[in-house]
């Protein structure tokens, strides 16, 4: 099982809290972070790059809650942030603002004007538009920002799926490899924003190393070719995108990803090059789990549903990626206690069921044809590894409040975000 979400005596355990009593007190629907699971997944990234002594970038588009946010700034994290409303965020949390970096095919006059004054690290600039665009704000505001050109490598991440691939050719992010130095001749030289730094993100979730590397050593190579161009590029961020286990073992541990990117970037760090990731998905998603109530059962031909109080308006990565999602009650007899998640599916005594929610569309569930120990109404189950792409991507639709947010530290528990009433739901209409 994952790290801090582990059944003793049948019972699911968030650290030392058992999650039936702890949802018993804040009612269901409701994401559960383990805090020494977050800090955890950070520390053991900064170990496996501590050569290199990066500046990490976590990456609030995945999970944004201001708590979370706050613990990993507390911890030395800068921010990756795509908008003006995860700039908010990053402030909220006490972020060193030198050390968030502004991604974003779209930024607006506004975001733009704030991160300026903000004294941000990095605009990684989208396109020739964006530059010129920053470029003039900043000037009219009589200041200087740094901007990273954000580069496709054209390489193939590998990524489950094509929606969340994003470092090829012909991607809406970034400009083409080929047009970089282009690019550089035209803007590299700039008084208000200064461009000297590289970008990439090739897309997420990559299960494998060998993307990075090639991806990093075209970066280098282009630094080289720009260097003899006249450019100076003294800061290279690699993005994010690093795998999580959604199945058990399924992703290389950080320490692999670091064994093949270290190297190559051994020397650009000891020249004085600063070296910058954006990790969301592999530091939050195995630190959170959402624990829905089952509602009801029903047959339906020769399918079982499972009907939760929860589905795709507050996790809807199955839905909109295939993604698969653990899913087991919180309560078990000893037969069915798991220890792996692909093991744990073929154990004796589980049916096959469509794990639904109540929301009226046919693509509203969370798993299809999924293997369950047996489940009866009003039985509480989690869906693991949800701490990513979870609650920041829930919505409203169905006018369905959103989950409430825990966190666990040991064995205490405290709400960061209260359960949503309808009253909020209609809040801002007139
Ligand atoms: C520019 C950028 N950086 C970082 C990330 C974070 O990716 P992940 O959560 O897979 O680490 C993303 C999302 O894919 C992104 O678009
Ligand atoms: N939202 C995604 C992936 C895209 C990440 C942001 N570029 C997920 O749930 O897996």
């Amino acid at each position: 099982m994952i790290d801090f979400f582990t059944y003793r005596d049948g019972r699911l355990h968030v650290e030392d809290c058992p999650v039936d009593g702890l949802v018993e007190a804040t009612g269901s629907p409701a994401y559960v972070y383990s805090k020494a699971a977050l800090l955890g997944r950070f520390n053991e990234l900064r170990e496996a790059f501590s050569e290199l002594d990066p500046i990490i970038c976590y990456s609030i588009k995945s999970c944004s809650n201001l708590n979370l946010c706050r613990l990993l700034a507390e911890a030395g994290s800068g921010m990756d942030v795509v908008s003006g409303g995860e700039l908010h965020r990053a402030k909220l949390a006490g972020t060193d603002l030198t050390k968030v970096v502004y991604a974003g095919v779209g930024k607006t006059d506004d975001e733009i004007a704030d991160a300026i004054e903000s004294g941000i690290g990095w605009f990684n600039i989208e396109s020739e538009a964006e530059f010129e665009n920053i470029a003039s704000i900043a000037k009219r505001m009589g200041r200087t920002a740094r901007g990273a050109l954000r580069i496709n490598p054209d390489v193939d991440p590998e990524t489950p799926h094509e929606k969340t691939t994003t470092g090829k050719k012909e991607s809406k992010f970034g400009v083409d490899i080929d047009r970089a130095r282009r690019f550089f001749e035209r803007y590299g030289r700039d008084e208000h924003l200064r461009l000297t730094a590289l970008h990439l993100h090739i897309g997420s979730p990559v299960y494998v190393t060998s993307p990075y590397e090639r991806a990093v050593t075209k970066a280098l190579e282009l630094i080289e070719v720009l260097k003899k161009d006249g450019f100076t590029v003294d800061a290279l961020d690699i993005g994010g995108g690093y795998g999580t286990d959604y199945v058990s073992g399924q992703s290389p541990a950080y320490a692999d990803y670091a064994r093949v990117i270290v190297p190559l970037l051994r020397d650009f760090r000891a020249s004085g090059g600063t070296v910058i990731v954006e990790p969301g998905r592999s530091i939050a998603a195995n630190a959170g789990i959402l624990v829905a109530r089952v509602q009801y059962l029903k047959q339906g031909g020769r399918k079982k549903f499972v009907i939760l109080d929860t589905g795709m308006h507050h996790l809807i990565r199955p839905t909109l990626y295939d993604a698969f999602h653990f899913i087991w009650p919180t309560r078990v007899g000893p037969d069915h206690e798991p220890k792996e998640h692909l093991e744990a599916m073929d154990m004796p005594g589980l049916e096959p069921c469509d794990v639904v929610g109540p929301i009226c569309e046919t693509g509203d569930y969370l798993a299809l044809g999924r293997p369950m120990p047996p489940v009866a109404r009003g039985d509480l189950v989690a869906v693991f590894s949800a701490g990513a792409y979870g609650m920041c991507m829930a919505s409203h639709y169905n006018s369905l409040p959103r989950p409430v947010e825990v966190l666990v530290d040991g064995s205490e528990h405290r709400v960061i975000r209260r359960r949503e009433t309808y009253d909020d739901i209609v809040a801002l209409e007139s």
